[in-house]
């Protein structure tokens, strides 16, 4: 069995956002129990896991969206279980959603600039400049669209127009719920080095996704999770050799004959699974390189908000 421990990095004292044995039951269902896992300054760490494993409702614990039902939530060191979602910002969370959240009549510039002005300038004692808001768009890479109504532009660029609102404020640390969907290859490249940039800068980076490459490709760090609770946590590489991940994700393990396995989880035939052996993919995720297995029992919850 694979350690869940708290993991510190050397030389940090505290890490940047730990959730500690983290239960949240709606009536008889327990969409989270007990998770385990921490989020360190200066990494991108990754949330994944079948759909309805429990990543959205983690989320809106951390962010304060969602009471646990047990245990506890610490950002930078501070016990932020009860804390309300502006005293969170405050300290230096952000979040983007699934749901893409910019006012569709203003402009793109302008959402970022009503971004600028909810984080710092409430108190009229910052202001941005029209500098800084053009520079905000050119690193998220949608200054070509920054005239455009914010409800006229495709989905991946109203994506990208979320983080920049987000990063207005500064923010120390990152929950990106599903960041890429809408995004072409190209444009999902580029993101995957600006989250590789905003870390190198300091901040923590916690995104949920279901682009593997992406994930694969970025994160330092991946917990996952199934049916609630953390099944591995691990570098890109631990995870994907893992024998429950596997088992999660496609219904088989090179530990456990396919046949034990196959129809139990994902309900497909082993021909099937045999096209995807080598990489990972989600359940009921679309992916134009491999085998779609849908996951028995799976569901497609709303979000809690
Ligand atoms: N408000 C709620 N009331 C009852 N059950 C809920 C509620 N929200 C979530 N759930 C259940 O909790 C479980 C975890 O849901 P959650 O949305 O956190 O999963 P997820 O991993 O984010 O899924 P997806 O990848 O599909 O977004 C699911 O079984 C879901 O049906």
């Amino acid at each position: 069995m694979p350690d869940h421990s708290l993991q510190h990095v050397a030389g940090a004292d505290v890490p940047l956002l730990e959730v500690d044995h983290v239960v949240v039951q709606f009536g008889g269902v327990t969409a989270v129990n007990e998770a385990t896992f921490v989020a360190e300054a200066g990494t991108v760490t990754g949330l994944i896991g079948p759909n309805g494993a429990g990543k959205t409702t983690c989320f809106n614990v951390i962010s304060g969206l969602q009471k646990p039902t047990r245990g506890k939530v610490r950002f930078r060191g501070r016990n932020v279980t009860g804390a309300p979602v502006h005293r969170r910002s405050k300290r230096g969370m952000g979040r983007t959603f699934q749901r893409l959240e910019a006012f569709g009549s203003l402009s793109v510039r302008d959402n970022v600039r009503v971004a600028y002005d909810i984080h710092r300038g409430l108190a009229g004692l910052v202001k941005p400049g029209a500098k800084d808001i053009d520079a905000l768009l050119e690193r998220v890479g949608i200054s070509a669209y920054a005239d455009e109504r914010a409800d006229s532009i495709p989905t991946g660029t109203a994506r990208l127009l979320e983080l920049a609102r987000c990063l207005a404020g500064d923010p120390k640390l990152l929950l990106l719920d599903e960041p890429s969907s809408g995004l072409d290859e190209t444009e999902t490249d580029d993101f995957g080095d600006l989250l590789r940039d905003l870390a190198a800068e300091g901040r923590g980076i916690l995104m949920v996704e279901h682009d593997m490459d992406l994930v694969m490709g970025v994160c330092d760090t991946i917990h996952v999770l199934d049916f609630g609770s953390i099944i591995a946590s691990g570098t890109p590489g631990d995870i994907r050799r893992d024998p429950a991940v596997q088992r999660a994700y496609l219904g088989y393990s090179d530990d456990v004959p396919e046949h034990e396995l196959v129809g139990a989880r994902a309900g497909v035939g082993a021909g099937a699974v045999e096209e995807t052996r080598t990489d990972l993919v989600p359940v009921g995720a679309a992916s134009d390189a491999t085998t779609v297995i849908p996951a028995v029992g799976a569901t497609t919850p709303e979000d809690v908000r």
